[in-house]
């Protein structure tokens, strides 16, 4: 049976798909079964050179075509993603391990992401404001701010790749994107997507490679004039270091570890329910994850055990087969973390409720693990896990879990469930963090912004506010007589 993973990966630079003949290679794995699924090109200091070119040539035209236009041209790459979905959804989850009901998911949020944009960049409105004298015209406008090096990580690469260009395209800027090469596939597809629907040749290139290369080449030219980075804290800083000796704008969205704060007030049940759902999707690779669970001392036992009992029945599989609830880990490095941070917590004291372990020998499956009797000192309650591993703790007063919770030094996400009020409204105000579920778990909104504060972040994506992040303000004093 021929397979759906398409049998070429390819650059594309200035309207011309490159393939591997000529390149270097490096190996697609699917993390279900470890077997190398495809090859991709490794971008040469030439292509790098090509793209830089192709980018800036495409933005003189890209940033004077009307929003109006782009919007039309966006709209149609929406339509054709959600034409080829069943295929795009497929290969998603054969390079990332997610299960095929998540990649679907993933791409109505590619979809809503896009249209949402599409619409916003025809709201990049400027200001008139009151001349100083009767004969001037005094105003603001918004211009794009150039072309953009976009980088996306392989946790949620349709959804966070899509963002970032329709962003930017809708905004009236050019794009690079430096994909994953773990997930590699699905991003040349939405890029396919975009040019199919009439995205002009150069106004979008994609390299891959040696992603450090590739950052320094693009972050250093001066081509460039903003980027856009989801990924670790420590890339993050590298990145944000090099921007700002070249003095140009950075949107970086950066690591979380939420903490889910269970009051004594709630059917615990219930809770527990909602709490393993969204703890174990995506394996716990999720920036927005709850990932440090403290459930008040009246309710932990009752908790604990409900928790561990849903999360050692959860279904791990092949996310190819209909009946997987969770996938494989995307890559080697997330499952020797997932076992360093276990072993870590062990050794100081954890005992493991369920998991704990590697599944079989073939593909990086992790079991969903809790965790109780943690130490304080352990690493899981610092570093961001980005694992299925679960520590609960136990809490007795409210001044005592806000300080724990915002003992870290990640502000993205937090959670907490409690059916008082003023809990609820203390608990929002109270916690360091850019996003606050009170009761449940939202993922991010196309037309919400998010802000990670501390190390989580810096500038805003989504909303409004993520299309702002790609224009400049330009102010335009004009005298409306001869001189
Ligand atoms: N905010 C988020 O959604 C994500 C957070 N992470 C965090 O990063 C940790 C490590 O995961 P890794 O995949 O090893 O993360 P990483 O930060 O090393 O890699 C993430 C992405 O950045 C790219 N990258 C790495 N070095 C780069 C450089 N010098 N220049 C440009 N791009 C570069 C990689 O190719 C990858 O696509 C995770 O445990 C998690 O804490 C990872 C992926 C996504
Ligand atoms: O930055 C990574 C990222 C952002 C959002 C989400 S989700 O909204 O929780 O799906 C996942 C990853």
């Amino acid at each position: 049976m021929k397979s759906i993973y398409p049998s070429e990966l390819a650059l594309f630079v200035g309207g011309e798909w490159r393939g591997a003949k000529g390149r270097s290679v490096t190996a697609v794995i699917n993390p279900a079964n470890g077997q190398q699924i495809g090859q991709l090109p490794v971008a040469t200091e030439a292509d790098i050179a090509d793209a830089l070119r192709s980018v800036a040539g495409a933005f003189p035209a890209w940033s004077q075509t009307s929003a109006w236009d782009r919007d039309v041209i966006l709209k149609r790459a929406a339509a054709l993603i959600d034409e080829r979905r069943d295929t795009l959804a497929t290969i998603l989850t054969l390079e990332n391990g997610k299960p095929l009901a998540d990649s679907q998911g993933e791409l109505d949020r590619v979809i809503e992401a896009i249209l949402y944009c599409a619409e916003e960049g025809k709201r990049a409105y400027g200001r008139v404001f009151p001349p100083r004298s009767r004969l001037l015209s005094q105003m603001t406008f918004k211009r794009p701010v150039g072309p953009v090096a976009a980088f996306v990580p392989w946790n949620f690469p349709a959804f966070l790749a899509a963002r970032k260009i329709a962003a930017a395209l809708a905004a009236g800027c050019t794009v690079v994107l430096k994909p994953p090469e773990e997930t590699p596939a699905i991003c040349i597809e939405l890029v396919r997507a975009f040019v199919d629907a009439g995205v002009p040749a150069g106004a979008l290139n994609v390299l891959f490679g040696v992603p450090a290369q590739i950052s320094e080449r693009l972050i250093a030219s001066p081509v460039i004039r903003k980027i856009s980075f989801t990924g670790s804290v420590a890339v993050g800083r590298l990145l944000a270091t090099m921007a700002s000796q070249h003095l140009k704008p950075v949107t970086m969205e950066l690591g979380g570890h939420a903490p889910v704060v269970v009051f004594d007030d709630v059917d615990v049940e219930r809770v527990a329910r909602a709490c393993v759902g969204f703890k174990f999707r995506n394996a716990g690779q999720v920036c927005m994850s709850p990932s440090r669970f403290y459930v008040h001392a009246g309710i932990a036992a009752k908790f604990t055990e409900c928790f561990a009992a849903m999360a050692k029945s959860l279904r791990v599989g092949d996310g190819m087969a209909s009946d997987t609830q969770m996938g494989p880990l995307n890559n080697e490095r997330r499952l020797r973390a997932a076992q360093s941070f276990v072993e870590d917590a062990r050794q100081r004291g954890a005992r493991i409720e369920t998991g704990g372990e590697r599944i079989g020998r073939e593909g990086y499956f992790f079991a969903p693990t809790v965790l109780t009797q943690v130490a304080e000192s352990s690493r899981i309650l610092s570093e961001e896990p980005f694992c299925p591993v679960a520590p609960i703790m136990l809490f007795e007063s409210f001044d005592e879990v806000i300080a724990r919770a915002n003992s870290v030094n990640l502000g993205l996400s937090s959670y907490a469930f409690t059916n008082r009020l003023e809990r609820a409204a203390e608990f929002a105000e109270r916690i360091e963090a850019a996003w606050v579920g009170i009761n449940n778990f939202t993922p991010q909104l196309a037309d919400v912004p998010i802000e990670g504060g501390k190390d989580s972040g810096l500038g805003s994506e989504g909303g409004p506010e993520g299309l702002d992040a790609y224009l400049h303000t330009r102010f335009v004093s004009q005298l409306n007589t001869a001189v």
